[in-house]
């Protein structure tokens, strides 16, 4: 198990950067889960760390030891990658036996470190069969074993899960989360899917474009998201974004557009006025109500039934497409006016030049 710290890592390819000034550490222990769309530089992120690839420039550090030159072998990490790599020709337990071929253990040694780490994903009765004769969440078990086996540093995971159908994947994702806690191993989970990000990371670090957007709890980036694209990757149905200015009457601050004007509270009441804002809001805390009430002018665009609840998708008043989460059952006709309401303390207010959050008195 080891601490990993990446220091100022560049990578570039040919001129172009896949990873720019990445600054990071993941602490002894914690499973760590990088989060970016396609080509954001996650896999580049881990094979420099694995040492399957060298940063053009910076430093990568196991435990305060720089590691940056070392091979794959010497950093001990192990990797799970989208399809389990197992020999097809070989049982689960002789797949597992090669982690640890040229470990310089003895066949007792080894035989108890096969035993452990088949107990430990629950493979035990398995030992005997071949790939073929394995279920998807069962291969992916025995290559699980077969990392854990070598009793490594680390564990990288490149979207392990993505090649498995919907259940498997629910069910793989719990019991990876259970068994980083059983093992404590330090893990760091690739993924670009922001639900599997959310319900697995100690913590998320957001990429976009070779940098780190940003770094924090799941709660964090959900509820404090620091740039409009966290705000806008992070969460099913994504924000809502509605645009215009903020203005500062009787020592109040308005956020004022053609369509409303509304009181800015809570953290953000104390930004400065300035003419172009976005505010963010998410779908659940808006509510819906009759058209003429007070608040944001809406036309039902389409909507959307979950089961345990439903989401209207409306058009909004500059014809940005506005989401509520609602009751389950909730109906209105395609073009039907209704109106939302939400408490501006729980908005988000961003400021579209530089798409970071709004500077305020207080924390940011
Ligand atoms: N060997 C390479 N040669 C040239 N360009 C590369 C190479 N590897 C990666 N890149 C580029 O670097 C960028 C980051 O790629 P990377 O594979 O790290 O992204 P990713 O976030 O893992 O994407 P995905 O989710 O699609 O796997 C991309 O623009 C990609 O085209």
């Amino acid at each position: 198990m080891a601490r990993i710290e990446l220091r100022n890592i560049v990578r570039t390819f040919g001129g172009q950067h896949a990873v720019q000034n990445l600054d990071m550490t993941i602490e002894d222990g914690e499973l760590l889960v990088l989060l970016g769309p396609s080509g954001c530089g996650k896999s580049t992120t881990m094979n420099m760390i694995a040492g399957l690839d060298s940063p053009t420039s910076g430093q990568i550090l196991f435990d305060g030891v720089d590691v940056t030159q070392r091979s794959p072998h010497e950093r001990n990490i192990a990797m799970v990658f989208q399809s389990s790599l197992l020999y097809p020709h070989l049982s689960a337990r002789d797949n597992i036996y090669m982690s640890l071929k040229r470990s310089g253990l003895s066949k007792q040694q080894i035989e108890a470190r096969i035993a452990h780490a088949a107990e430990t994903v629950d493979v035990t009765r398995l030992l005997d069969k071949r790939p073929s004769q394995l279920s998807g969440g069962e291969r992916q078990r025995v290559a699980t074993a077969k990392a854990i086996v070598r009793e490594p540093a680390g564990f990288l995971l490149d979207e392990p899960l993505s090649a498995l159908d919907a259940a498997l994947r629910l069910s793989l994702r719990a019991e990876l989360v259970n068994l980083q806690k059983r093992i404590r191993t330090t893990m760091i989970f690739v993924t670009h899917d922001q639900i599997e990000a959310m319900t697995m990371g100690d913590r998320i670090g957001v990429m976009r474009q070779g940098r780190l957007e940003q770094i924090g709890t799941p709660t964090d980036i959900y509820n404090r998201p620091e740039t409009l694209f966290v705000a806008g990757f992070v969460g099913t149905p994504p924000m809502n974004f509605l645009k215009g200015s903020l203005e500062q009457t009787d020592g109040k601050l308005w956020l004022v557009n053609p369509s409303i004007r509304m009181e800015i509270k809570g953290e953000f009441a104390s930004a400065k006025p300035m003419k172009n804002v976005v505010l963010g809001i998410r779908p659940h805390l808006m509510r819906l109500s009759e058209a003429g009430s007070s608040a944001l002018p809406l036309t039902v665009y389409a909507i959307e039934q979950l089961g345990n609840e439903a989401i209207v998708i409306c058009d909004g008043p500059a014809g940005e497409k506005i989401r509520v989460v609602t009751q389950a059952g909730f109906t209105a006709p395609i073009g039907a006016r209704l109106d939302a309401n939400f408490d501006s303390a729980a908005a988000r207010l961003y400021d579209p030049a530089t798409e970071r959050v709004v500077a305020t008195d207080g924390a940011n």
